[in-house]
């Protein structure tokens, strides 16, 4: 598990990174400035719960995100192999057990947004952590009117004010504007060279 010391704010980018690419470091240096963040972790999925198929062998998957970032604030990380947990809500609860005086960030794209409210104890999750959404190509709309975003729109900091978000009492969440990398992780399978789709 990675070494965190209390007080620092660390945000936290789960995803299946199948393969890891440059969408992913552009929303972490952006998340890292935007939201005042110390450290950004990746959490390499053993498997997206949402998704039929699984993704490639972990130790292939940290190969190549090590390859695509190299930032002394980014740490890429196995986390949830290693806690056995799958579910983002179970996972934090483990998280914020295992270091406390430490604070989460849950960060994601956009398109992220926009199918929250599928995710296990979703609701749960909003009232325990800080949730940064920075943009997506083609997410914009369909994250705005997401039924999260509607039913929380309250508890919205504007992204101008977003280096509240950190230190705000969930629930709270911020939509950064942030310039756009169109790049996915579907395209790239396609494309061949890691996998096929
Ligand atoms: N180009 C991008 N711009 C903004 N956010 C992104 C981008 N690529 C990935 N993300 C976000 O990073 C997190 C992890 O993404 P993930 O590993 O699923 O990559 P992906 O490209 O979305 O993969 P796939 O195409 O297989 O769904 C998610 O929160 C996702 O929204
Ligand atoms: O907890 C859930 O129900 C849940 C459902 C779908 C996705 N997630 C998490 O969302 C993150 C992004 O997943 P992915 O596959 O889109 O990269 C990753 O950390 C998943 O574990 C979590």
């Amino acid at each position: 598990m990675p070494f965190a010391t209390k007080g620092q704010v660390i945000g936290l980018l789960g995803g299946s990174f199948d393969p890891a690419h440059e969408g992913h470091a552009h929303i972490t240096r952006e998340a890292l400035k935007r939201f005042g963040l110390d450290r950004v972790w990746w959490l390499l999925s053993p498997g997206n719960p949402l998704k039929e198929r699984g993704p490639a062998p972990m130790q292939a998957r940290i190969e190549r995100a090590l390859s695509v970032i190299d930032d002394r604030r980014v740490e890429i990380t196995d986390i949830e192999a290693q806690l056995g947990t799958r579910y983002t809500a179970e996972t934090l609860s483990a998280l914020r057990q295992t270091y406390p005086g430490v604070r989460f960030v849950w960060l994601m794209g956009a398109d992220n947004l926009a199918q929250f409210h599928l995710w296990q104890d979703w609701q749960q999750i909003m009232q325990t952590v800080p949730v940064g959404v920075l943009a997506r190509p083609g997410q914009r709309i369909s994250a705005r009117m997401s039924r999260a975003a509607r039913l929380y729109a309250p508890y919205r900091i504007a992204g101008r004010n977003s280096q509240l978000l950190a230190h705000a009492a969930a629930p709270a969440w911020c939509f950064v504007n942030v310039p756009m990398v169109d790049v996915s992780s579907t395209a790239l399978r396609a494309a061949g060279g890691w996998r096929s789709a």
